[in-house]
């Protein structure tokens, strides 16, 4: 099974990179639902609510995930994104390493590992490639606007992560997401034809 991983910028359309793979016959793996999951693991919920106070969670006892956002995306935050990350990142890495091997012993051709956070978290380890998606700020803002993000939201988001060009550069190859989901679609099923064996595709 070949683990491609996928990053881009915020709303470059890693997600609807992944989808392309999935109708010529991959799986995916999403990172940000794997850490959704242990957000709700109560072990992570009351850690979390000792550091920060009860003020992050719902009425129904989860974690509010646009107050913790509001948290550790705040200006000079550094110190609580790295506390969450330190928390959630090695459990994360258990759920997908464990899906991956699972997914492996199922005899899938391909996992998509979609995950933003692939380099700075080194998750890239579990991956054979690395795709970039690229795409324009202009498109992207556009897209993010679309789930209720204004710019700002974006560039601090994006002001913690890896900058674009290193990630682009670190990448095995770069799929360019400035068109139409039919272009996107063309060029997704010519890394599928390049990479993966004839005779999954025969
Ligand atoms: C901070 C949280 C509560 C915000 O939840 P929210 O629903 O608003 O965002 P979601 O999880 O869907 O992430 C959306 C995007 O935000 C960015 N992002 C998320 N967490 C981080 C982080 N710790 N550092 C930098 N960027 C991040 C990524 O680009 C991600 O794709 C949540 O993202 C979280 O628990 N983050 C820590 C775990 C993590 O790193 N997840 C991302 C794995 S790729
Ligand atoms: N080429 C395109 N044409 C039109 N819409 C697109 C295109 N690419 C992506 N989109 C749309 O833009 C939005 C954001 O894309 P997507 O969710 O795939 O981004 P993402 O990189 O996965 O985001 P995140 O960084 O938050 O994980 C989605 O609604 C998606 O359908």
């Amino acid at each position: 099974m070949l683990t491609i991983g996928l990053i881009g910028g915020i709303a470059s359309g890693k997600s609807a990179v992944a989808q392309a793979f999935v109708k010529l016959g991959a799986v995916v793996l999403d990172a940000d639902r794997a850490g959704h999951a242990v957000l709700r693991e109560p072990p992570v919920i009351a850690t979390l609510v000792d550091r920060w106070g009860p003020g992050i969670l719902t009425s129904d006892g989860q974690v509010s995930r646009s107050a913790v956002a509001k948290i550790v995306f705040a200006e000079g935050s550094e110190s609580e994104r790295l506390f969450l990350n330190r928390l959630t990142h090695p459990l994360i890495a258990e759920k997908l390493k464990t899906e991956l091997n699972l997914l492996q012993s199922e005899g899938h051709p391909a996992a998509i590992l979609d995950a933003a956070l692939l380099l700075e978290a080194g998750w890239d380890r579990l991956c054979d490639r690395v795709l970039f998606v690229d795409a324009p700020q202009s498109a992207r803002l556009e897209r993010a606007k679309g789930r209720g993000w204004d710019a700002a939201e974006l560039a601090r988001r994006e002001a913690t992560q890896l900058p674009l060009g290193e990630k682009k550069q670190r990448s095995t190859a770069v799929i360019e997401n400035g068109g139409t989901l039919d272009d996107l679609n063309r060029q997704v099923k010519a890394f599928w034809l390049a990479w993966i064996p004839t005779d999954v595709n025969s």
